[in-house]
């Protein structure tokens, strides 16, 4: 597979650069930045850190059309949702990271799937995968005699809140116990807020300094409490996950797939 990133000169894109570059089972061949960026026309192996590789930044992805399968896309709900449109229009395939999409939005990504193959997932890490099988056994396990808390913790440029991974992992436990996370979630507290209520499942936010990613799901009960954590201490993790989405998309020619699948973890 022939991987492009779009928004190379991101956090993740530089990342993707270097994990993609690294892979033996995909080439990297294209890299698009934002329209305008002083970065065009440079070789976006050295913006990566891993020396010249011929490939170089342009900021319109149909000027590379004919050079890649696959688009990896972590930039921003408003601009994947442009990526999918186009990738559509030329044909290829998609692996999706960005977070903060609205429900509108998800669902025009599973109308998009009848036409082409996508992978979207809120983290593309294997340990957070695992992590969501574990949840699923911890709430099956303890029901409703605990009260479920999540924390998570990001760097301070993040755009959206709670992440994508907390939100996931809030699904996650409210599919295994009847919930429906949009009637029970409560988004941080303030004020006389009263007792818990008790079948909801609380989200709290830290945005500070550099922290890469971290997640913690409390389920309290009286007299113990089990907590299960997962610390991201390298965009690396998420980079990995999600090249090997891009070589696993080489078997799949339309359809919504997440790290779950890539993983065969359903
Ligand atoms: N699923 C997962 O495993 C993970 C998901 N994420 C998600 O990925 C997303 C990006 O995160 P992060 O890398 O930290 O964010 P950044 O802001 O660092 O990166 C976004 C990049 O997109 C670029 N961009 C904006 N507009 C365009 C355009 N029209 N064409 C090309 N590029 C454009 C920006 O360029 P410019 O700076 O010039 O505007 C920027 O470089 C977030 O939603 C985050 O939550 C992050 C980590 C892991
Ligand atoms: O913005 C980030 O950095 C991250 N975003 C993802 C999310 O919202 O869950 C995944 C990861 O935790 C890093």
């Amino acid at each position: 597979m022939r991987v492009a990133v779009i928004g190379a000169a991101g956090r993740m894109g530089k990342i993707l650069i270097e994990a993609s570059v690294l892979a033996e089972d995909v080439v990297f061949s294209a890299a698009i930045v934002s329209p305008g960026s002083s970065l065009v026309g440079v070789d976006v192996g050295e913006l990566a850190g891993v020396g010249k590789q011929g490939v170089l930044a342009v900021d319109n992805i149909e000027s590379v059309a004919d050079q890649f399968d696959v688009l990896i896309d972590f930039t921003s709900p408003e601009l994947t949702m442009q990526n999918v449109e186009t990738c559509k229009r030329l044909g290829k395939k998609i692996v999706i990271g960005t977070t903060g999409l609205s429900d509108e939005q998800k669902a025009q990504l599973d109308a998009a799937a009848n036409e082409i193959a996508i992978v979207f997932a809120p983290n593309m890490s294997v340990g957070v995968n695992l992590t969501f099988k574990l949840l699923e056994l911890a709430a099956k396990v303890l029901g409703d005699d605990v009260d479920i808390e999540i924390v998570e913790a990001h760097h301070r440029h993040k755009k959206d809140a709670p992440s994508g991974t907390a939100l996931r992992m809030g699904e996650v436990v409210a599919d295994t116990l009847g919930r429906d996370l949009k009637a029970c979630a409560v988004y941080g507290r303030e004020g006389i807020t009263g007792e818990r209520e008790r079948k909801t499942i609380g989200f709290e936010t830290i945005r500070a300094g550099d922290i890469v990613g971290e997640h913690t799901v409390m389920f309290a009960g009286l007299g113990e409490r089990v907590e299960i954590t997962h610390k991201a201490s390298s965009r690396m993790t998420f980079a990995k996950g999600a090249v090997r989405a891009s070589s696993w998309l080489a078997s799949h020619d339309k359809g919504l797939f997440d790290m779950q699948d890539v993983l065969d973890l359903h």
